[in-house]
């Protein structure tokens, strides 16, 4: 998907939702433990209910691989029921010598080895850019960068002072050149609202994957008011507040309820600040 298909996407639903498909097999409901593959059957319900209210969908890796083959398998019939028209995140977190990165690579882009075909890769940044640019040589596909995480630990590092900004700021400023806005998009969490401004002022035409609003306490109003640019720019996460608002037989109708919210509150910071 192409930086103008995706934003197209967001203009034709309102919405910059992601839905994190961050699916514990001890969190999902008892009526689906019995399925012959109970993750996929939440995910499969959970992108029903939610299609028309997100442009993105975000399997968390962890959830997956944590339960060994079967795991993988769910992940990979997942993967292959998201709809072609939502930019689908595998959200991996990798990063590793050159050599390495190219196999983490070819995990999430390329089907003909793995079975698996994301959109894109959440990449840590911490190794440079040999451990990034494997990741880019798969034509089309995108790198979401670790740039400045949501949680507390995002300080013990990410903020320290480096030439005179921060090391996160360092990562946003040296990772341009590896690849441009077409191609490249970063996490910064919403928890860290302050920031947006500056960031802009650094990357104004990049998309942002922001995790944190909803179980995490990030305000959507404030990132979408510093954070949007007038392509939107904004690709925000929920995953628990969603997938998890009900336990019963009806939560998938909970679960859309969670997502159409948050697309309305979404339609009104598009006409406000999309500009
Ligand atoms: O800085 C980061 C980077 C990634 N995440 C991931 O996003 C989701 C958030 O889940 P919620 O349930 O909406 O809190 C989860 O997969 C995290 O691993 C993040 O939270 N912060």
């Amino acid at each position: 998907m192409t930086y103008q298909e995706l934003f197209q996407q967001i203009i034709l639903k309102k919405s910059y939702l992601c839905v994190g498909l961050d699916t514990d097999i001890r969190k999902i409901p008892s009526h689906l433990r019995n399925a012959a593959d109970p993750i996929f059957e939440f995910n499969k319900q959970i992108i029903d209910a939610t299609a028309d209210f997100c442009v993105s969908f975000k399997p968390n890796i962890a959830f997956y691989e944590a339960l060994g083959p079967k795991g993988w398998e769910s992940l990979q019939k997942t993967v292959e029921y998201i709809p072609k028209n939502h930019f689908s995140i595998a959200d991996a977190k990798r990063g590793d010598i050159g050599n390495t990165s190219g196999l983490y690579a070819r995990t999430f882009f390329d089907p003909e080895s793995s079975g698996l075909d994301f959109h894109s890769v959440t990449v840590a940044p911490y190794m440079g850019s040999d451990s990034v640019k494997p990741f880019l040589e798969f034509e089309g596909k995108w790198v979401i960068l670790l740039a400045l995480t949501s949680n507390p630990g995002s300080f013990d590092f990410q903020r320290l002072g480096f030439n005179g900004s921060s090391l996160y700021e360092e990562v946003l400023k040296t990772s341009q050149t590896w690849a441009g806005p077409d191609r490249m998009m970063y996490v910064v969490g919403a928890t860290q609202a302050s920031e947006f401004r500056k960031i802009r002022t650094i990357i104004p035409d990049h998309f942002l994957l922001v995790p944190g609003v909803g179980a995490q306490g990030g305000n959507l109003e404030e990132v979408s008011r510093f954070g949007m640019n007038s392509s939107c720019g904004l690709l925000v996460n929920a995953s628990r507040s969603i997938i998890y608002a009900g336990n019963g037989l009806d939560f998938a109708e909970k679960a859309k309820k969670e997502a159409l919210a948050l697309q309305k509150e979404m339609e009104i910071y598009l006409d406000k600040y999309c500009n």
